[in-house]
């Protein structure tokens, strides 16, 4: 294998709101493997579910105020100013292009978002773009046949592998999350319940001051 290349990771979702599940993960990610930058990358209209009701302005705010104090962690904006719904297959094409061939670059999600991948737009281009870093939780089931199961089969790979090809490699970590949602932090708040200690405070003080979720 020839010199290890630069390695770039993104953590795209929707975040609305960003809580410690996600922090938690993209930081244990980044130390755990190791990836020179791991980048947060909110989505502007998410493809495959409904408008997220708030701003995508607000969500990138709530953002930048979670990471405040955490240099490990950076924020990617480029989907927030793309019109139409957010494709992976777009994000990936335009960072390719601005950082060359010699730069790794992976895109991390969760066991759920692989099985549903043949659902993406172009997903077949997503392996020639990028790595794809899954984390699975322990005890949850790997595909055994279909279209994911082959690009497993055909593409699984390592952290080495990661740091000396550009893209093209699947790597499963297994890592426990916390149990947080943004779905269940925006019931609590419309239902006039608590979110203390879910997300960041200053998060939390965003959403009270701009009355965000409230039914
Ligand atoms: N508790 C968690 N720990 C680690 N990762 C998480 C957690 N919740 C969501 N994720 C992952 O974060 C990414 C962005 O998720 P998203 O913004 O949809 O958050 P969410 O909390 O699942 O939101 P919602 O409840 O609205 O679906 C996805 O890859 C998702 O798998
Ligand atoms: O490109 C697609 O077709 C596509 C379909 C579903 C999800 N994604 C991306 O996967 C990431 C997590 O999405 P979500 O909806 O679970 O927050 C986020 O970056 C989305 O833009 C992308």
């Amino acid at each position: 294998m020839g010199a290890y290349l630069k390695t770039i990771a993104l953590f795209g979702g929707t975040f609305n709101p960003v809580h410690f599940g996600h922090l938690r993960m993209a930081l244990e990610l980044k130390e755990a493997l190791g990836f020179d930058e791991m980048r947060l990358l909110p989505s502007h209209q998410p493809a495959h579910r409904a408008e997220p009701g708030v701003s995508a302005e607000a969500r990138r705010d709530m953002l930048a105020l979670a990471l405040e104090g955490c240099p490990d962690l950076t924020l990617d904006e480029r989907e927030l100013a793309r019109e139409g719904p957010t494709y992976t297959v777009d994000t990936l094409e335009e960072l390719r292009q601005e950082l060359g061939n010699n730069v790794s670059i992976s895109f991390c999600m969760g066991l759920d978002s692989l099985l549903g991948l043949p659902g993406w737009h172009r997903w077949e281009r997503l392996p020639e773009l990028a790595h794809l870093v899954v984390v699975t939780r322990p005890g949850w089931q790997m595909p055994r046949d279909g279209e994911v199961a082959e690009l497993l089969a055909r593409c699984r790979g390592s952290m080495d592998d990661i740091r000396g090809e550009p893209a093209g490699r699947i790597l499963m970590r297994e890592q426990t999350l916390l149990p947080i949602s943004a779905t269940a932090i925006r019931s609590l708040i419309g239902r006039g319940r608590s979110a203390q200690f879910l997300l960041p405070e200053r998060v939390l003080n965003y959403i009270q001051i701009h009355q965000l979720y409230k039914s």
